[in-house]
């Protein structure tokens, strides 16, 4: 990978003030690299230009880390090339993470860079049912999907893969509606607890992180 996506990786980390050491860049240059190579022969990205690359994918899954505090699990569903999942563990490689796709070679590249890598990440090719024990997908802390469905899709299907006192978070792009996010976690139990929205330091496209908790419970600091 060469040193333009890196830089670009750096400055919009800076931009973010997300905090990622440069270990974790490392990780994640090769993963960038790796993703490039694998994609001349499958098909795993549109985003091929390095600057684009480092904001849109790497850096925008990364704008999740403030958010999971002490969580210890995370399940990605819908992670194809392992965003945010893989780029979560590049930076917190204790995290206990499973990135989950119903494409089979999406997730084979998800296994071959974790295992290069040496990163606990549980790679699972199956399409999620929103019944975590038929598709093997364990109850977590963290439950998130990054441009996977439409909250009224992802919503009442991710909650169901929610550990006790977990949270459920979508990554969405521009257009993110505090009415329709309340509503859509109204039906399925839970309550919308944060929504964030942002602009990408380089390009200045616009982002949103939703979080829900279950309906009825205490606040507190989240685990999540
Ligand atoms: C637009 S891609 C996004 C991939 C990745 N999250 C990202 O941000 O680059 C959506 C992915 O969700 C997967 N997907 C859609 N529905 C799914 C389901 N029910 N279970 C597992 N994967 C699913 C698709 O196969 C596809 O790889």
């Amino acid at each position: 990978m060469d040193a333009v996506f890196e830089d670009a990786l750096r400055r919009a980390i800076g931009g973010l003030r997300l905090p990622v050491g440069p270990e974790a860049v490392g990780r994640l240059t090769l993963f960038a690299d790796r993703l490039l190579k694998w994609n001349r022969r499958v098909n795993l990205t549109a985003v091929t230009e390095p600057v684009e690359l480092a904001e849109k994918h790497f850096a925008d899954s990364l704008a999740l880390l403030p958010h999971i505090g002490a969580s210890r699990t995370i399940l990605d569903i819908g992670s194809g090339a392992g965003l945010p999942g893989l780029a979560l563990a590049c930076v917190r490689p204790e995290l206990q993470v499973t990135c989950c796709d119903s494409v089979g070679k999406k997730v084979a590249f998800v296994k071959a860079v974790a295992a290069e890598l040496r990163l606990s990440v549980r790679g699972v090719a199956v399409r999620a049912t929103g019944v975590p024990e038929a598709d093997s997908l364990p109850r977590s802390d963290v439950v998130v999907s990054r441009a996977m469905a439409d909250p009224d899709r992802w919503v009442p299907l991710g909650a169901k893969y929610l550990a006790e006192c977990g949270r459920l978070y979508a990554m969405l792009g521009r257009g993110a509606e505090r009415e329709a996010l309340e509503a859509v976690g109204e039906q399925s139990g839970l309550e919308l607890e944060l929504l964030e929205q942002f602009a990408l330091p380089i390009s200045g496209a616009q982002r949103a992180i939703a979080r829900w908790r279950p309906r009825g419970e205490r606040r507190r600091a989240p685990r999540a």
